[in-house]
């Protein structure tokens, strides 16, 4: 089975010591370096990680997050009555994406993962305010990052199965560099898809 891993920055695929794709950050940059991969690629299965924010009380740091859905969870309007999403809009597109390969990951890996909703933000979470209304307005959601998104929207678009997996760093809220933690969650990273590689080498 041929893994296409893409994560948004380089010290992210360094720590993980495979092969793979800086697709850049945010879900505009990921899903344009993930659709010039898939051009010229041939693979079973993409794979969007990395770090992500944890929502409190769900996903604690260094846990191993895998998405059952993504959402792009700042695509609509805010409004006075609250944040409408495209059906909220009465627009076409999906905001909300099945993740096809997710059982399969979960299923490969011999390691308590956790699975739910993991959301993709342009802004970054960076205050306990929103993070709160976000966890409100979200009762699946895990955790949030960047690019899962943008991953799945081209993986999508070109027939490849796709997934999401992540490594919390940090929790979903104020923004306090000094509390996170990459070392922990960089080798709960490299402990899942080292599993995950040995897995899709024996498929
Ligand atoms: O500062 C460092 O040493 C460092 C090393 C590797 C990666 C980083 C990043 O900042 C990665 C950014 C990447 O991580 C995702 N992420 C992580 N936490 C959150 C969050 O709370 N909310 C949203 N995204 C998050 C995101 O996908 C970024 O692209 C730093």
């Amino acid at each position: 089975m041929n893994l296409l891993v893409v994560t948004a920055v380089q010290a992210e695929l360094d720590a993980l010591g495979v092969d793979g794709l800086v697709g850049g950050v945010g879900p505009v940059a990921a899903a344009v370096s993930t659709a010039m991969a898939l051009g010229s690629g041939t693979y079973d299965l993409v794979l969007s990680t990395g770090l992500a924010g944890g929502f409190a009380g769900r996903a604690p740091i260094g846990s191993i997050v895998v998405a059952d859905t993504v959402r792009w969870a700042d695509l609509g309007a805010d409004t006075d009555e609250g944040f409408l999403d495209l059906a909220g809009l009465g627009l076409a597109g999906g905001d909300v994406l099945a993740s096809p390969g997710g059982r399969w990951v979960t299923d490969a890996l011999d390691l308590p993962v956790l699975t739910g909703e993991i959301l993709t933000l342009s802004t970054m979470t960076g205050t306990d305010r929103r993070g709160a209304e976000l966890a409100s307005v979200h009762p699946s959601a895990v955790a949030e990052a960047m690019e899962g998104y943008g991953v799945a929207w081209a993986a999508q678009a070109a027939g490849v199965p796709w997934a999401e997996l992540r490594a919390i760093s940090n929790l979903v809220g104020r923004r306090d560099r000094s509390a996170w933690n990459i070392p922990l969650a960089f080798e709960s990273l490299r402990t899942a898809v080292a599993a995950l590689v040995r897995a899709t080498v024996d498929s």
